[in-house]
């Protein structure tokens, strides 16, 4: 469903991503972890063409995301992406934050639009909530509802760059919660996260980066049972108490 092969990407003369190749097959969970500053949040975002890359190659569904002549609007509509700071419209309320991109991009009509994001937003728990604006919302509440909002996109796969970092502690697991569900449900999803727990629960994968090279990509059985690297095992040290 979506390969990276070879992937190499530069900020001017820093190099961001080393030769990164890895894959998430249909219906696979796959969790990106490593360091901060170590290019996850740069690898996921190649995926649906928001940072372009210079080298390598990277298909999603057979679509090359790097060619000049793939229609990338066309693809990012596929792709369900969600990220840290939840980036819902705030002048919108909920309900219209759930039906814009169906209508605009999609191009389904006002009703078809409410129906699907009304039934997102229940399973989410939130459907009480549809006629509220986000700030009126918690943090924890505002990130279920921009996963509801992608989901109501129909998406093929769903990328979720560190979707629980600005949350507060005590919201983290409702979200953790609607993310365990929808990978029991064979949603394929790669997700960034420093949430090991939550890998270690539902992922099929693990894939550990450092300074821009993927140094594992593992079953999480491989890796947190004994990672080849020391990187890796210095990284786990720290992370779980
Ligand atoms: N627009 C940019 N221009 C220049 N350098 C950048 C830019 N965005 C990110 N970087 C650098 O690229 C490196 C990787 O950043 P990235 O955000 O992908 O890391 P990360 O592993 O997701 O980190 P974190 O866990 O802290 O979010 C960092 O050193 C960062 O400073």
């Amino acid at each position: 469903m979506i390969e990276l092969n070879d992937v190499s990407k530069w900020y001017g003369s820093f190099q961001v991503l080393t030769d990164c190749t890895t894959s998430v097959s249909k219906g696979e969970v796959v969790v990106v972890c490593g360091p901060s500053g170590s290019g996850k949040s740069t690898l996921i975002k190649t995926v649906n063409g928001l940072e372009p890359f210079q080298k390598g190659q990277i298909k999603v569904d057979g679509i090359a995301v790097g060619d000049p002549k793939t229609n990338l609007s066309k693809l990012r509509a596929r792709i369900g992406m969600v990220f840290q700071n939840f980036e819902l419209f705030p002048h919108l309320s909920i309900r219209q934050n759930l039906t814009i991109g169906q209508v605009k991009v999609l191009g389904r009509s006002e009703e078809e639009a409410t129906q699907k994001g009304l039934k997102y937003l229940d399973r989410v728990g939130l459907l009480a909530q549809k006629d509220k604006f986000p700030g009126q919302l918690s943090g924890g509440q505002q990130q279920r509802v921009a996963i509801a909002r992608a989901l109501s996109m129909d998406p093929i796969a769903m990328l979720f760059d560190e979707p629980t970092s600005a949350l507060d502690p005590e919201m983290i697991n409702e979200v953790l919660d609607v993310m365990v569900g929808l990978a029991q449900e064979g949603m394929t999803m790669m997700v960034v996260t420093h949430e090991m727990g939550f890998a270690k629960k539902v992922a099929n994968r693990v894939v550990f980066m450092d300074k821009g090279f993927i140094v594992e990509d593992c079953t999480k059985e491989e890796f947190f049972g004994a990672p080849r690297s020391e990187r890796a095992r210095d990284f786990l040290a720290k992370i779980i108490h």
